[in-house]
């Protein structure tokens, strides 16, 4: 009949998570393993065009970045109905943008993340853009809305959300893997997601993302640099998430911040605000690589020498 699809037939619709001018994603459960998955539905873009390139991108980036603890994992991808399907990993605790935007309406300090929270976010998206970059790839959208939340901790857990499930079927039977059990006592592992923009380092085709988090000489085509693009990107995005405020999309502001000039965040280290001013040079080759910030000390968490 004509409404048979691997969409309807392997898994259950359970909630919307997002709408976008490129599609819609929903929270699934996958009817035969019990796992629920993020799955996004778009329009199956026209042959040749730039919809379609990003399209097979997105799905080739994440064929080539398997798994790894801080890119989004990638399950299947397929298209019917002249729609595309790409089934990814769900993340249970939101998007950074939706911490971020929570934060702010809180108003004060309790707006932002704190000291230790900010290095762990830094470190996690550092460890995700050094392996996308070891693949000879790069993100070039890197920001606070693809960014996602992977909660172990508390009424999140696997075993504690088995008993709460509502699936009537008790489908719902996520047994935490023993990496899993690991994590209980971590708390919320961050995850970069949405490949769409994602090229090669070396033949680039690039698709420019959001200018916001954007470096200047990518909008002057200049990509002979381009993983330094993700590290300016990766460093407005921690500003933003430390309380930075909102970030412009163009104008002198915009300027001044590509000149170098990023405001201290009050409540961090010195080291750590050189840090992001580092990342955020005019010249991308003064900025450091994902490798030599994984083993900054401004990423030590607080109190360790
Ligand atoms: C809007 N939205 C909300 C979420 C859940 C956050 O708690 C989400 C996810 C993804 C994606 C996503 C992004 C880009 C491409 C494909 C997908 Cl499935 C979008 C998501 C994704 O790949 N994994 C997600 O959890």
């Amino acid at each position: 009949e004509i409404n048979t699809s691997r969409y309807n037939e392997e898994f259950h619709e359970v909630c919307k998570l997002g709408d976008g001018e490129f599609g819609s994603v929903y929270k699934c459960v996958n009817r035969l393993d019990g796992c629920s998955y993020a799955i996004k539905k778009s329009k199956m873009p026209v042959a040749g065009s730039a919809y379609e390139r990003n399209a097979l991108n997105e799905v080739y980036a994440h064929a080539v970045l398997g798994k790894q603890l801080h890119v989004v994992r990638y399950y299947s991808a397929w298209a019917e109905n002249d729609h595309m399907y790409i089934q990814n990993e769900f993340c249970n605790g939101g998007s950074l943008a939706d911490i971020v935007a929570e934060h702010r309406m809180q108003g004060g300090t309790e707006g932002r993340f704190h000291e230790a929270d900010l290095k762990r976010l830094m470190m996690h998206l550092t460890l995700g853009l050094r392996y996308i970059h070891s693949q000879g790839l790069v993100h070039l959208d890197i920001k606070p809305g693809n960014i996602f939340l992977q909660c172990t901790k508390g009424d999140n857990s696997p075993i504690r959300r088995l008993s709460e499930s509502g699936h009537e079927s008790g489908l719902d039977l996520e047994i935490p893997s023993d990496d899993d059990q690991m994590d209980e006592e971590v708390g919320v592992i961050y995850k970069i997601g949405d490949l769409g923009h994602v090229t090669s380092t070396v033949h680039p085709l690039v698709e420019e993302g959001d200018c916001r988090y954007l470096p200047a000489e990518i909008l002057r085509d200049d990509f002979s640099h381009l993983p330094k693009a993700d590290i300016f990107s990766l460093a407005l995005t921690v500003f933003e998430a430390g309380g930075g405020g909102d970030l412009p999309k163009n104008g002198p502001e915009w300027h001044s911040i590509r000149n170098g000039n990023l405001p201290d965040l009050d409540h961090m280290p010195p080291a750590f605000n050189l840090m992001l001013k580092d990342m955020i040079k005019r010249v991308p080759a003064e900025r450091p690589s994902a490798v030599m910030l994984v083993h900054n000390t401004a990423l030590c968490p607080p109190g360790l020498k």
